[in-house]
């Protein structure tokens, strides 16, 4: 790997300060015994007698960094209660053991809060907060505090292309959009970051543990499809069990996002995620999925016309996720991951039993760094039909989805992505959601990622190693490494951030991540199967497809769903592949197959009547 000098002359940008002041996570602090139910409690936590000293943040306005990143979501009204003080969800309902919740609540009916949205994220590790609450800022060397993350990223992260030869950018987008469905860590807008969960004053200068909140659910569910509450999911629906689209057949206006409208006609996106403006690969495949979600649910509709328009939904949901799931346990993670952490993780097809002693919550390691990987994916030109544009120029662009989704796919299964490594796109390093070119405004991906790391209390690097069974590193010149640039920013090799120690491994044979991320992607998503009811390939009652169903489900790929959803006429049979004439041929989109639907002809004439009547749409 050449050897990049590092830039002295580059702008002030707000992400030369500490990003964790830009947008703040909402934690809730908690007792340290006692609380929440499922997420294990750290026994320590980081002491150091400099605590006092704050962190080195500097308050940009208000509006700068939220108006900005169109990130912001008002979650602080749903989050003025801790979760472990919410109800218990009631689970005996036997439609609540057929079908999912909309919150994720009772897919594990003896702890019917694992994997429901707005509950806190688990660890893996107990974090390494300073006193309970302070970020980890301190250095193994005495005295020393540990680099600003915006430095890190200068150094370890400048621009460089380096194409991953065979995957098409498809696998990145995808990543994304699935995250979306199973991450989102909510922060606030105006500087209160913290929620005090537990108990009186008294015992907030005893207060512990701060933990993040995962807003979404944890299960591979379709949640960014139908939403993760049911006030979401009731601003979503449409008519006769389908979802709300436009006239064109497009996602509905959002009221609350903001974005950049380009010209008359263009408005902010609404989905089950709010974030599904922030990239047009984004906003194609849950625009892709909406359509997929109508398109289905019509033909149930034919076949089984004495279906109530509930039935319909569910069943029609049911079949999406379980595409959802299929596309990404068969199509998507055998080529982020190698074949040994496949197998180690039991994530290959048809090996699956329900393990209720699981729990699949999202873990905050996940969230905060490990499924952070796609970043560095991410490609600083974005195809769209015959124009090639600048990432940041289309960023919180929806007009791009509205306009041009089929060119905008097409530009996302033909290109080959970028690597895994510590280069990244400047689209996403300097100019992340800048006002415009001139206006020096722009964020630093690498530098939140790293921040968010040290806000949520990760463990460093070398932990999450021996987390993993792997060796610490003893030394910056380590040949697990492809770059030699952390000996000049990191002082000490227990120093390293978990984010950028890994996105510096040297790959897995086979995967498109090193050994670090690698288990951690490994056990997140073993996790979140084993740990799911009603994952697609269960065998038990009630939650299964029929044998017949399932193989029909088994069947079918990215591929199909872009062609039977937009003007696709021909595309490559696995659209996370680059076009290969000889092992990934571009074929006509009639010859992929499809799911045969008449195997869902009358499995029960039941209507579903016991949802409130607003279900109906
Ligand atoms: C154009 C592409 C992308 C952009 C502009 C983008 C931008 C962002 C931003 C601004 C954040 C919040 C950072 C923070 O303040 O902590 C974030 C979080 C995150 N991103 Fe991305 N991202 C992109 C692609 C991806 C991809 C491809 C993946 C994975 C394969 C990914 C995974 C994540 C995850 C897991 C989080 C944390 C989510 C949470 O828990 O809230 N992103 N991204
Ligand atoms: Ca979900």
């Amino acid at each position: 790997m050449t050897q990049r000098s590092v830039p002295t002359d580059h702008v002030i940008l707000p992400s030369d300060l500490d990003a964790q002041c830009l947008v703040s996570t909402v934690t809730c602090y908690y007792r340290s015994q006692g609380a929440g139910n499922s997420v294990s409690r750290p026994q320590s936590s980081e002491r150091d007698p400099q605590a006092v000293v704050q962190p080195n943040c500097f308050e940009l306005p208000e509006m700068a960094a939220g108006e900005m990143t169109g990130l912001l979501d008002d979650t602080q009204s749903e989050l003025r209660q801790c979760p472990h003080e919410n109800p218990e969800p009631e689970c005996r309902d036997p439609m609540k053991l057929k079908y999912r919740t909309i919150d994720g609540s009772c897919n594990n009916v003896a702890n019917p809060r694992w994997g429901k949205s707005f509950e806190p994220q688990q660890r893996l590790l107990a974090p390494h907060y300073i006193n309970g609450t302070l970020p980890r800022m301190f250095s193994k060397i005495p005295g020393e505090k540990l680099p600003l993350p915006r430095r890190i990223s200068k150094i370890v992260s400048p621009q460089q292309n380096s194409v991953a030869h065979g995957v098409s950018n498809m696998v990145m987008a995808w990543g994304q959009f699935i995250d979306h469905d199973f991450t989102g860590t909510p922060v606030t807008k105006n500087g209160s970051r913290t929620i005090k969960c537990c108990g009186d004053i008294a015992d907030e200068l005893k207060m512990e543990n701060g933990e993040q909140i995962n807003t979404l659910t944890s299960f591979l569910d379709g949640s960014a499809v139908y939403g993760n509450t049911q006030e979401a999911f009731d601003e979503l629906k449409g008519k006769d069990g389908k979802m709300l689209v436009t006239e064109d057949n497009m996602l509905p206006e959002s009221k609350s996002s903001t974005c950049k409208k380009e010209k008359v006609g263009d408005y902010c996106l609404a989905a089950g995620d709010h974030r599904v403006n922030v990239f047009v690969g984004l906003g194609g495949l849950h625009t892709l999925f909406v359509r997929e979600h109508n398109r289905l649910a019509t033909k149930l509709k034919t076949i089984n016309p004495g279906w109530d328009a509930d039935k319909i939904f569910e069943e029609t949901r049911r079949i999406v996720s379980a595409e959802f799931q299929h596309i990404t346990y068969a199509d998507w993670l055998p080529l982020v991951l190698d074949t040994d952490t496949l197998t180690k993780y039991r994530l290959g097809q048809n090996d699956y039993n329900y393990d209720p002693d699981i729990n699949p919550t999202i873990t905050n390691v996940f969230s905060t760094a490990s499924f952070r990987f796609g970043h560095s994916q991410v490609k600083q030109s974005v195809q769209i039909g015959k124009r090639k544009l600048q990432l940041q120029d289309t960023l919180l662009r929806p007009t791009f989805t509205l306009n041009h989704l089929t060119d905008a796919l097409e530009g996302l299964v033909s290109a080959p992505t970028d690597e895994v490594d510590p280069f990244f796109a400047n689209g996403l390093t300097d100019h992340m959601f800048e006002t415009n070119s001139t206006a020096h405004d722009g964020l630093d991906l690498v530098s939140s990622n790293i921040q968010r790391g040290r806000d949520h209390g990760l463990p460093p690097y070398n932990d999450w190693r021996e987390f993993c069974g792997l060796p610490r590193i003893t030394d910056f010149d380590t040949t697990e490494f492809i770059s030699k640039s952390l000996a000049s920013v990191y002082r000490h090799v227990d120093d390293i951030d978990l984010f950028v120690g890994a996105i510096c491994e040297k790959h897995l044979p086979g995967a498109l991540v090193g050994p670090t991320f690698a288990c951690l992607l490994g056990k997140q998503f073993h996790d979140i199967k084993f740990g799911d009811r009603f994952f697609y390939e269960t065998r038990s009652r009630p939650e299964r497809f029929t044998f017949q169903q399932l193989k029909q489900i088994q069947q079918i790929s990215l591929s199909k769903i872009i062609c039977d959803n937009t003007d696709m006429v021909d595309i490559q049979r696995d659209a996370f592949r680059t076009e290969d004439s000889v092992s990934n041929p571009r074929v006509n989109c009639k010859s992929l197959p499809g799911i045969n639907l008449d195997l869902w002809r009358a499995i029960s004439t039941t209507s579903i009547n016991r949802f409130a009547p607003s279900r109906n749409g």
